[in-house]
């Protein structure tokens, strides 16, 4: 047997030689055609090795030696992962508490790290300086928006007219700076919100004590913030009972529970069926309420008057007849910008204020301590106002606290990269998602002392001063910033100190509530609770 396989392997090496000698002749004649340098490749490959199993062994060792050489090249420029899944690559860890998962893989991963979301390139930025990088400094790479089938049915394909997924360009940063100027211009000037919020928190307040037994406000503060932003845009404070309202309502919580992981964005070929599904529902309410808006908008039209401004709608009618948007904007412009300053963050103011309820329930001595630092400051003869703000550095430091330990929107809404780019050492192509863990930097022991404990103190100087760290980031940074900041800060200020002002919150039979949230689209709440109430000052306006 060896002998026969030796002598066909002698008797090859012969033919070979002939034809060896012939391409050479050929290459030197110039004569040669690529598919001739290809057939006689293939028929070298074919007659010198088929018989030869070692010469096959070693190639296919050094092609695979190569391959794996390259690939390992071209890796060590893109951030380290964990292993990817067949098809739904890492989507597995982003279902449940996608913060947690995603703050757990620094530990094997390092604070800059890749995923696959299905066919998507993912990189997760855990660290400050991370984060500063990619939203600050890299503000024009990195600021981009994935192109998401939600944003699609959320948007009815119109996404670039909104604000959350436009594309980060000159467009955008003039609705931004409208929505940011305008909100600053009512909370710092607007009596009407202020007076709206005194009498919406003395309400509650009223009602809280007039209830017989322990209660829960789970659903209230969803509600109130949207009315509150209604009211900034359009000038109408709504009944809560009001059939428009209870329909705005219900289109906003809908258009808002999209605003999570939705397997159709990652994997759309194999999840298009729900995506339509979806877009049928979707698509009917976002259409009416855009009708809604463009129907205000008309009536403000119809009485303009550009010295009596009440409302956003006349402020924008003044940019326009300015034009100062530069003749960027248009009709549909408008109601989409409308409709979605109306309806983005209520859920998350909502969600910060029951979170500030459950911690000053169950830690009695922080709320015994903003108590005494408001019967110092406002005394029992008046309510909180915002500008007592300056002389609550206590107070101020317990909501700062609780947007930290409760990190209502833990993870910034997906980013996209424009172009390729070096971030953090590494190489990361164009259209890469970037995911920011604002969670991980709000309780990272690198930038805290004891992350898990509630201690509002961390936010004091020694001199009692109120002291803001850089690496305290609820509301991102850099062109994508939350806009609706100043309207957050006042809202939280008067709800908050009003009811602690006038009420005392006890834990239902010496239990405190269950401080592990639970998501409700993007945002992090606690689950409902239970509490009891006892009024702090005699008030027969109760
Ligand atoms: C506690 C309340 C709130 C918190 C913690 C919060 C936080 C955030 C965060 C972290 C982002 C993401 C930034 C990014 O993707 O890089 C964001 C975006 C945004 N927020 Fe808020 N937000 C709150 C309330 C509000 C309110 C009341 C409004 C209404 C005006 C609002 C409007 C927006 C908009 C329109 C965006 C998208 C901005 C963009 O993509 O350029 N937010 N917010």
């Amino acid at each position: 047997m060896i002998l026969t396989t030796a002598s066909l392997g002698a008797q090859h090496k012969e033919v070979m030689s002939c034809d060896d000698a012939f391409i050479s002749s050929d290459i030197a004649n110039s004569q040669m055609d690529p598919s001739h340098i290809i057939y006689w490749s293939l028929d070298f490959l074919y007659n010198d090795m088929i018989f030869e199993p070692g010469k096959w062994m070693v190639t296919l060792t050094v092609l695979f030696l190569t391959v794996i050489f390259f690939w390992k090249c071209f890796r060590k420029s893109f951030p380290p992962g964990p292993i990817a899944k067949p098809i739904f690559g890492n989507l597995d860890l982003l279902r449940n508490k996608p913060h947690i998962a995603l703050t757990n893989l620094t530990n094997g991963y390092g604070d800059v790290y890749s995923l696959k979301l299905g066919w998507r390139k993912a990189v997760v930025v855990c660290s400050y300086e991370g984060i500063k990088e990619g939203l600050v400094d890299l503000e024009t790479v990195c600021n981009f928006r994935p192109n998401l089938l939600s944003a699609k049915l959320l948007f009815c394909g119109n996404q670039e007219r909104g604000l959350l997924f436009a594309a980060c360009e000159e467009k955008l940063k003039l609705k931004k700076d409208f929505t940011r100027h305008v909100l600053y211009a009512f909370c710092s000037h607007g009596e009407l919100l202020h007076d709206t919020l005194t009498d919406e928190t003395f309400n509650l307040v009223c009602s809280l004590v007039n209830h017989e037994g322990p209660v829960c406000v789970h659903n209230h503060f969803e509600s109130l913030a949207l009315r509150i932003q209604l009211l900034l845009v359009v000038g109408k404070l709504y009944d809560p009972e009001d059939t428009n309202f209870v329909e705005i309502m219900q289109t906003y919580k809908l258009r808002s529970a999209h605003l999570k992981l939705n397997l159709y964005d990652y994997l759309p070929k194999l999840f298009t069926h729900f995506g339509k599904l979806e877009e049928s529902i979707l698509s009917e309410q976002t259409h009416m309420q855009l009708d809604f808006f463009r129907q205000i908008l008309n009536r403000h039209k119809d009485c303009y008057n550009p010295k009596i401004i009440n409302d956003m709608m006349d402020h924008m009618l003044v940019v326009m007849e300015n034009n100062e948007d530069m003749g960027l904007l248009d009709q549909e412009d408008l109601d989409y910008l409308f409709l979605e300053i109306c309806g983005s963050g209520f859920r998350a103011i909502s969600s910060l204020i029951l979170w500030l309820l459950a911690y000053m329930t169950t830690f009695q001595d922080v709320q015994t301590k903003v108590q005494q630092e408001l019967d110092t400051v406002v005394g029992s003869e008046r309510l909180p106002v915002a500008t007592d703000q300056p002389f609550l550095p206590y107070t101020c430091a317990v909501i700062m606290e609780t947007h930290r330990l409760a990190s209502v929107i833990p993870l910034t809404f997906p980013h996209r990269t424009e172009k390729c780019c070096k971030f953090q050492g590494y190489d990361i192509p164009k259209d890469t998602i970037m995911l920011f863990n604002i969670w991980n930097l709000h309780h990272d022991s690198q930038y805290w002392i004891n992350p898990m404990k509630f201690d509002p103190t961390r936010f004091l100087r020694e001199d009692g001063s109120l002291h803001i760290p850089d690496h305290f980031l609820p509301f991102g940074a850099g062109p994508r910033a939350c806009p609706g900041e100043s309207l957050v800060e006042l809202e939280v200020f008067i709800i908050f100190t009003n009811i602690l002002h006038q009420l005392e919150l006890h834990p239902l039979d010496g239990n405190p509530p269950c401080l592990e949230g639970e998501y409700v689209g993007h945002v992090l709440q606690p689950r409902p609770f239970y509490f009891n109430v006892t009024p702090r000052f005699k008030n027969e306006t109760y």
